[in-house]
């Protein structure tokens, strides 16, 4: 296997990041493990930002974190002095809920998602009038009782308007959610997740990802989710139309090669840039079964403003 180009590494390289910069129109911006760790931001992202805007730059944020909507992430965002709009923020819960009802289209009578993951998945889903149960409702967060057995093995216990299983980032996850989303699987609802990452990186180490909370039902059912998060691209396809997009002057700038920089790479972007402060490492994409390698590479966001 012939190895595969190795990025540049543009920290301290003044006329390279100007280089960079100048090439491309749009950033695609990750969020954790790029933006931020949990509720810290990274030091001099927010300077970062307002250089890459002052020279006419879009920044686009785009997290398979679907924790939050993308109204939250703008809250989120202000509180870290960052300007930003619910139309620069794209993230899995949204992409999931238009890929509901805009494209998977449930018949009427099966129209309902259960759903495993927190409130960002409700709203978005909400924002599309797509129907759920499961996901935050508190009758879920709670031990198996006698009558749950039965009920769920009967099916008594089930609503048959569901249609779809959606699981994401879910940290409330129990064995009572997990057999209802199963039993509603081997009914034959369609199997469908925000995304699939198998780690979170939050508070500067790393937690089990959306991925780990949606494998118990690929482990039981023998089933694979559709997975709307990066590196889908029906999630690209759906940045492109809304941004019309000229996808040769498009970067894509993340922490982890599975999602970030394989989701720049399938989308033919014209760069992707990997940084060092989250999930991915240099040995990993040195590594000869890396799952991708990126155009470029800095030590963090903020090395960007040495172009200033
Ligand atoms: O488990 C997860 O959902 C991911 O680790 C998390 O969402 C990653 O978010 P992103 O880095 O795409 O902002
Ligand atoms: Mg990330």
């Amino acid at each position: 296997m012939t190895a595969q180009p190795q990025p540049e590494y543009l920290t301290g390289d003044v006329a390279a990041i100007n280089a960079f910069i100048d090439r491309f129109d749009v950033f695609l911006l990750d969020c954790d493990g790029v933006i931020w760790s949990g509720d810290h931001v990274f030091e001099g992202v927010v300077e970062t930002l307002e250089l890459l805007r002052s020279r006419g730059k879009r920044t686009v944020f785009v997290t398979n974190n679907s924790t939050k909507s993308r109204s939250d992430y703008v809250k989120k965002f202000a509180a870290m002095g960052i300007p930003s709009d619910v139309e620069d923020i794209f993230g899995s819960a949204y992409s999931s809920a238009i890929y509901i009802s805009r494209i998977l289209k449930l018949p009427p009578h099966q129209n309902k998602v259960f759903v495993i993951g927190e409130a960002g998945i409700e709203s978005e889903l909400k924002s599309e009038n797509v129907p759920f149960i499961g996901g935050t409702d508190p009758s879920f967060r709670r031990d198996m009782t006698p009558e749950d057995w039965a009920g769920i093995a009967d099916g008594s216990l089930l609503d048959p308007e569901v249609g779809c299983v959606l699981t994401g980032l879910d940290f409330h996850i129990n064995y009572l959610k997990l057999s209802h989303a199963y039993q509603y699987l081997r009914r034959g609802a369609k199997f469908l997740a925000t995304n699939v990452d198998s780690t979170f990186p939050t508070h500067n180490s790393f937690f089990p990802g959306a991925g780990s909370i949606g494998m118990p039902l690929v482990n039981s059912t023998g089933q694979k989710p559709v997975s709307l998060g990066k590196p889908s691209q029906a999630m690209m396809d759906a940045i492109e139309g809304k941004f019309h997009l000229d996808r040769e002057r498009t970067c894509m700038i993340g922490d982890r090669l599975d999602t970030d920089i394989q989701f720049g790479i399938q989308g033919k972007l014209g760069g992707t840039l990997a940084v060092l402060t989250g999930v991915s490492h240099r040995e990993d994409w040195e590594a000869k079964n890396a799952a991708a390698v990126p155009k470029f590479y800095v030590d963090k966001l903020s090395d960007l403003l040495k172009a200033a």
